[in-house]
């Protein structure tokens, strides 16, 4: 019996993590990626009048769950295919007795997109001149513009998103809200707010950009079987995935006979005179990873605190200058250092004292452990061979990488790890984990509930804590494992987040109980092995 989180192997993570091949659940695709898949289906014999059939009626299975209740359907339908996929749906629904109308923005039509049109209106689809005559539809479906939008929308466009927007009826997007680019999420000049939006075979990374949350709605994928081999990218080496169910990220689970230095020491710097909570916080994130020893650096001011909140965490206060454990020599009995959270003006000597010593062991740096690397430049990761997590929320990553463009999250967070040397955890709502190799992680499910002061201290104690148990393993920590780490101690964090949310509301996710929470959610979490987003 295997004896890792959910039964994965190892091998099975490397598979995923194969970088040639798009695994249609969770990669991200360009428009252009999308294309050049399509493009292998047609090469191989798949008609394009079959593929836009096979799209069309799978939207209309999902779109009668979706939306039962739904009787009088608008369309706003463009001139390309994304239009003739909403006329193939608008037949279906108007077989199955719904009442159809349809808005075509402009008469010129793609040939198919115009045989689907003379056909809905043979069948007696009402085609009407003004959008405005929508106004009594219980569902608008959004056929405008998918991957081929290439511009900001003119006219007629504009106005006929900014009424449907106004209108209060629920819109469902086919492949994209019209508007929104789809790579970076961000609009170009207005778009469709979609209640739902459902793409077509894979991903667009665009919909899982933060820029795109007010846009996107209920996300859902169309299966329409992509087979195997058309799935191989080409040019970019790697597409970045969802991060879905990361079980191989985790740890092993501890093997019966295991004991406390087994299962990882951890060494936690953070705190200070003003900033005593980030300390504390950080220490009960570590507490909660399962890692079997934590010892907390903190000035000496500190010292009764987390005796009192942290019974079992060993402490090493400091007065004047700050210094490291005695009698142990850098790098030994440690698996793992984790460094930020609430360091305050003791930041910078803080860092010299580890600088100078600690290169040895693996780093989850945060807070004004990012700004003080920040202020020495970020090459001195590389320089001095530190392997590192950075996990910097959107002012801090500015500061750690000011030349990086920030219209695309995804992209940019690639560039930091490659830049750094480091893995780059850019927080968020929509969470990207990046490695120097390239691979790249979004976290899809979050919660507003998490945009609070301590949150991310937690997060930097639980990816300590995680380092330090795959450490305690004897793996050698290399790139993958500090992706691994940084992956699953994301997704927990979030899934915790939610689940605490549902129980207690979007106030009720103090970041204490958050991380006193951890252990009880991720035990939820594998009874019920879900996929949130
Ligand atoms: N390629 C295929 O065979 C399939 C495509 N499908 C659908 O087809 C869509 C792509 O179809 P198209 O390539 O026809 O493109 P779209 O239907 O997305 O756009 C239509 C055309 O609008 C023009 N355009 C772009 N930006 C504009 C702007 N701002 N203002 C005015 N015109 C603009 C472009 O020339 C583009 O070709 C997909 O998103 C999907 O919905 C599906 O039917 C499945 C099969
Ligand atoms: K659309």
């Amino acid at each position: 019996m295997s004896n890792s989180f959910w039964g994965h192997s190892t091998s099975k993570a490397q598979e995923e993590s194969s970088p040639s091949r798009i695994d249609p659940a969770s990669g991200l695709v360009s428009s252009e990626q999308m294309r050049q898949v399509e493009e292998r289906l047609f090469a191989a014999g798949m008609p394009v009048a079959a593929l836009m059939e096979k799209v069309g009626l799978a939207i209309f299975a999902q779109l009668q769950r979706d939306f039962p209740q739904a009787t009088r359907i608008g369309i706003l339908c463009g001139t390309g295919h994304n239009g003739g996929d909403g006329l193939v749906v608008g037949r279906e629904l108007l077989l199955a007795g719904k009442t159809v109308k349809v808005w075509l923005a402009k008469p010129d039509l793609k040939p198919l997109t115009a045989e689907h049109a003379r056909y809905l209106k043979a069948l007696g689809a009402e085609f009407i001149a003004d959008f405005r005559e929508l106004a009594e539809c219980d569902l608008l479906i959004d056929a405008l513009f998918g991957i081929g939008l290439n511009r900001p929308l003119g006219d007629p466009w504009v106005g006929a998103v900014g009424w449907a927007n106004a209108s209060g009826i629920p819109i469902l997007s086919l492949d994209l809200p019209s508007g929104l680019n789809d790579q970076t999420g961000e609009i170009w000049g207005c778009c469709v707010r979609a209640a739902c939006t459902y793409t077509l075979g894979l991903w667009k990374r665009g919909l899982w950009q933060e820029a795109a949350l007010p846009w996107v709605g209920q996300l859902h994928r169309i299966e329409f079987g992509i087979p195997e081999w058309a799935l191989l990218t080409q040019g970019s080496p790697t597409v970045p995935r969802l991060l879905l169910q990361p079980g191989s990220h985790f740890p092993p689970d501890p093997p019966l006979d295991t004991h406390k230095y087994r299962q990882g020491s951890l060494l936690l710097v953070a705190g200070s005179a003003a900033y005593a909570g980030a300390a504390v916080l950080a220490g009960l994130g570590a507490r909660s990873s399962g890692a079997g020893m934590v010892t907390m650096v903190v000035p000496t001011g500190l010292k009764p605190l987390i005796h009192t909140v942290l019974p079992e965490v060993l402490v090493h206060a400091w007065e004047g200058i700050p210094t490291l454990p005695p009698g142990k020599s850098p790098a030994k009995g440690f698996q793992a250092l984790a460094v930020g959270p609430g360091l305050g003006e003791t930041r910078l000597p803080v860092l010299e004292v580890l600088l100078r010593d600690w290169t040895g062991i693996p780093w989850v740096m945060d807070a004004d452990g990012l700004n003080v690397l920040a202020e020495l430049g970020v090459e001195h990761l590389r320089g001095r061979g530190i392997r590192a997590i950075l996990t910097p929320h959107l002012g801090e990553f500015r500061r750690l990488f000011p030349r990086i463009p920030l219209s695309d999250r995804i992209e940019a967070a690639q560039q930091a790890a490659s830049q750094s040397g480091a893995v780059v955890v850019f927080k968020g709502s929509r969470t990207v984990i990046a490695a120097p190799s390239g691979q790249c992680w979004v976290n899809p499910a979050s919660t507003p509930a998490l945009a609070r002061g301590g949150s991310g201290d937690v997060l930097t104690g639980l990816i300590g804590g995680l380092l330090a148990r795959w450490g305690g393993t004897g793996s050698p920590i290399d790139e993958s494992i500090l992706l691994r780490c940084a992956c699953a101690g994301v997704w927990w964090h979030a899934q915790t987040a939610l689940q605490l949310a549902k129980e207690r509301g979007l106030t009720g996710v103090d970041p204490a109980r958050l991380a006193e929470h951890l252990p009880q959610a991720l035990r939820t979490l594998r009874q019920e092995q879900v996929i949130r987003y």
